[in-house]
């Protein structure tokens, strides 16, 4: 085991005591189109909600495209495919990365993460039950587009964050995804990210175009999380391998996302009760359809 997981072992297991009442709010953030910010959105908002005192976990889920450790020029020894294979535990395969967010690198190799084998499927359920009371927060980032697994993922956090920017491809591959979703999926928590919008004005109206559509034919309300402004420091951000919120702190992108973990932080995910946190995620996660 390397130093990192036996420190970060230690020190999970040093809190077990007194986090254990800790209820976890399980996210996931996906998005229709790819390459809309999803993962630089992760990324910082994460890291937003730990500046605000957080206990954030991020869970690079997305199998084929992982790159959660990329954006901060952390390079992983250990990884989901790991786990997968059950070659580490979970503590082995969680590392800190900035403004101390922990993560898991996602690991390429598995074709899609329900194929595992029944013992494979058991182990990867007893190890994430070990999170269970040790973060606030836990972001799965999953693919873009709608694979068996991310369908799963969705479906068993309690709430999804859909990333669109205001490219009506986007737009119409958000509103597919939510569609499709709604169609497999009774009661997911959607809720909206607009990124890369030019102004204000653009963002509303791009998440009206969702909104609107998604009341008349699923008769369903998306609630806005909040708009990204187009911001070219994400990019040298991305070049740089800093996460933005940390390399431009004063930067437009940084400011909104900040003010948006702000206003999440401050309204309590669903009541506590027997389906919520890490025990109910597995629950749904693992139940046959
Ligand atoms: N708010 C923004 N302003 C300007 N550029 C942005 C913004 N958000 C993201 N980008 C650009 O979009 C690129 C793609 O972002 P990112 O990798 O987060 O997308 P993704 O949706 O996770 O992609 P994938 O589908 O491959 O997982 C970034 O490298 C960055 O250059």
């Amino acid at each position: 085991m390397n130093d990192q997981a036996e420190a970060l072992r230690h020190m999970v297991r040093n809190q077990e005591m007194s986090d254990a009442g800790r209820m976890t709010r399980i996210i996931t953030v996906t998005s229709g189109k790819g390459g809309v910010g999803k993962s630089n959105f992760s990324l910082n908002f994460a890291i937003a909600l730990s500046r605000l005192g957080k206990k954030v976990l991020v869970f690079d889920a997305d199998i084929s495209m992982a790159n959660i450790d990329v954006l901060m020029g952390i390079s992983s020894t250990y990884n989901l495919y790991h786990l997968l294979k059950q070659e580490k535990t979970i503590w082995e395969i969680i590392q800190e990365g900035s403004q101390g967010v922990h993560f898991i690198a996602g690991g390429s190799g598995f074709k899609d993460l329900l194929d595992l084998s029944p013992s494979q499927l058991d182990f990867f359920a007893q190890q994430i039950g070990r999170l269970q009371g040790q973060y606030d927060i836990i972001i799965f980032d999953t693919g873009a587009g709608l694979s068996k697994e991310t369908v799963k993922f969705i479906a068993a956090a309690q709430e999804t964050i859909v990333v669109t920017t205001p490219e009506p491809t986007s737009i119409t591959d958000a509103y597919a995804l939510i569609k499709m979703v709604t169609a497999m999926e009774n009661g997911v928590n959607f809720k909206l990210i607009v990124n890369r919008a030019v102004d204000e004005r653009e963002g509303k109206a791009t998440a009206d175009k969702i909104g609107l559509v998604a009341r008349r034919f699923l008769e369903l309300d998306i609630p806005v999380l909040g708009i990204l402004p187009d911001d070219p420091n994400v990019s040298k951000a991305v070049k740089k391998q800093v996460p933005f919120g940390i390399a431009f702190p004063g930067t437009d992108a940084s400011k909104a996302i900040n003010e948006i973990a702000y206003r999440f932080a401050e309204v309590p995910g669903s009541p506590a009760s027997a389906n919520s946190g890490v025990k109910g995620f597995l629950q749904r996660m693992f139940k046959r359809s």
